[in-house]
């Protein structure tokens, strides 16, 4: 298994290129699933995650071609893919590919209503709590499937096609909106979405959908209301820069001290995070094309935080702020709201030195003076990169193992990092 090596201390300087969204990327190339056209992706990110997709699209009869080079056996290094879905050979999503992925789960939507069937594994992701999918299920009930669960299978059936629905979800969920959302592009009627998920990535999502021919009101608002088409076109779509990204390394850049533009993103698609990173002490501006973060010598603010659904502090970048908030002259207070289980990377940073206490859903965060390098396990992909922040700013070597986690939702890292003067190398297993 590769391990990453870091020798802290280093402090980041030039620029990074901030690839396409990974949880953009996955449902996008889903939608293929809902047209016998091309739909062409461009900026999709060369990621485990996307690989791994690109095989269960594969698995469904799905044709890609990707632009681009293309490194190593089973990798797309490419910025454009183009799928079709010209007929759909297998409705059936099997575990062992299903039960590695989250997003993976969201087939079920697209390929229910584009064959009236559908039968598709539980999911998988990372371990941060236990993820249930009921929303997603009573969502899809409202458009007229049937629903049963067996074996570990979620087997859906309406064989006259869905219908348009009325869905109130109770609670927030990205998931569940995308999987009825995408289904009812290609349902019959209209869909009235309520507390709809108003992440960025539903919105491109939407946006692709409304190229593909569904009309769509609402998008960016917790209110969707869709107008399914019996047939949708191919269409050519850019995937939007990642917000999870951008922060990772706004958050890497005020820990080391730095002064880094982050090319190619934008600050709306992350507005709470950036303002938090502001008042802890480190300047955000806006370039031509993209933000630029500098922290000079003076010591890291102590700010607390609770993550909430978009447009409050995202989940998927708790760990890193936490990362950051170690070396905070004073306390802060983190508190996770949205998973149970989000909290595996305290243990990790108290390998560091970290002065960490958790209690149920809060973790209060004693800065420390230094962190001091050690061996370190990533647990899931938020956690793992949290643990290169930490890594950047610690004195010595920090060793990461189980990196796999890593390689799921950052393209290139060690790259990007070290190019800003990181000490970062991969260390392959061979
Ligand atoms: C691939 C992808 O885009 N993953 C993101 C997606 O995950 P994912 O779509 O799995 O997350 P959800 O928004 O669905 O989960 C939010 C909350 O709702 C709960 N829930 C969800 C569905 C359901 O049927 N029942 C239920 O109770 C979950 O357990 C969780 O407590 O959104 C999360 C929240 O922003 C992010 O952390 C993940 O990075
Ligand atoms: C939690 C994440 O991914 P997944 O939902 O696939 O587990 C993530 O992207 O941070």
């Amino acid at each position: 298994m590769d391990r990453i090596k870091i020798v802290g201390g280093e402090r980041l300087k030039g620029s990074i290129p901030i690839s396409g969204a990974k949880n953009a990327a996955l449902p996008l190339m889903i939608a293929t699933l809902l047209t016998e056209d091309r739909l062409t992706l461009k900026n999709v990110p060369n990621l485990a995650d996307v690989n791994l997709l690109a095989r269960i699209l594969r698995n469904h009869g799905v044709d890609l071609a990707v632009d681009g080079k293309r490194v190593g056996g089973t990798s797309h290094l490419g910025e454009t893919f183009h799928l079709t879905a010209r007929d759909i050979s297998d409705t059936m999503a099997p575990y062992d590919l299903v039960s590695r992925m989250r997003a993976s789960f969201w087939v079920l939507g697209p390929l229910l209503a584009r064959m009236g069937e559908a039968k598709v594994s539980l999911p998988g992701g990372c371990a941060i709590g236990t993820r249930p999918v009921d929303l997603h299920l009573t969502g899809l009930k409202a458009l007229g499937a049937d629903i049963e669960i067996d074996g570990g299978y979620v087997i859906a059936r309406a064989p006259k096609g869905l219908r348009g629905g009325h869905v109130i979800f109770p609670k927030v969920s990205v998931g569940a909106t995308h999987n009825v959302l995408l289904a009812a592009a290609l349902a019959k009627g209209e869909t009235l979405i309520e507390n709809a998920a108003r992440e960025p990535e539903v919105g491109d999502v939407a946006a692709c959908l409304v190229k593909m021919g569904a009309v769509i009101e609402g998008i960016g608002t917790s209110t969707l209301r869709i107008q399914g088409k019996p047939r949708l076109e191919g269409a050519v779509h850019a995937v939007l820069p990642d917000r999870i990204e951008t922060g990772t390394f706004a958050f890497a850049v005020a820990a080391t001290g730095g002064d880094v533009v982050l090319e190619g993103t934008r600050r709306d698609l992350l507005t709470t995070a950036l303002d938090t990173l502001a008042e802890t002490g480190a300047t955000v501006t806006d370039t031509d094309n993209g933000i630029r973060i500098t922290r000079n010598g003076d010591g890291i603010v102590p700010i607390d935080v609770e993550t909430q659904p978009f447009p409050g502090f995202p989940t998927d970048l708790q760990a890193q702020f936490m990362a950051l908030m170690t070396r905070a002259k004073g306390t802060s207070v983190i508190r996770e709201t949205i998973f149970e289980n989000r909290f595996m990377h305290v243990q990790e940073l108290a390998r560091l030195g970290a002065d960490i206490k958790l209690h149920g859903d809060t973790a209060t965060i004693r800065g420390v003076k230094s962190l001091r390098g050690a061996p370190v396990m990533a647990t899931d992909l938020r956690a793992s990169v949290s643990l290169v922040i930490a890594g950047l700013m610690a004195e010595g070597e920090t060793l990461i193992n189980r990196v796999y986690h890593l390689d799921r939702g950052f393209e290139r890292l060690e790259q990007k990092l070290s190019a800003c003067g990181a000490q970062i190398e991969r260390l392959s297993a061979g």
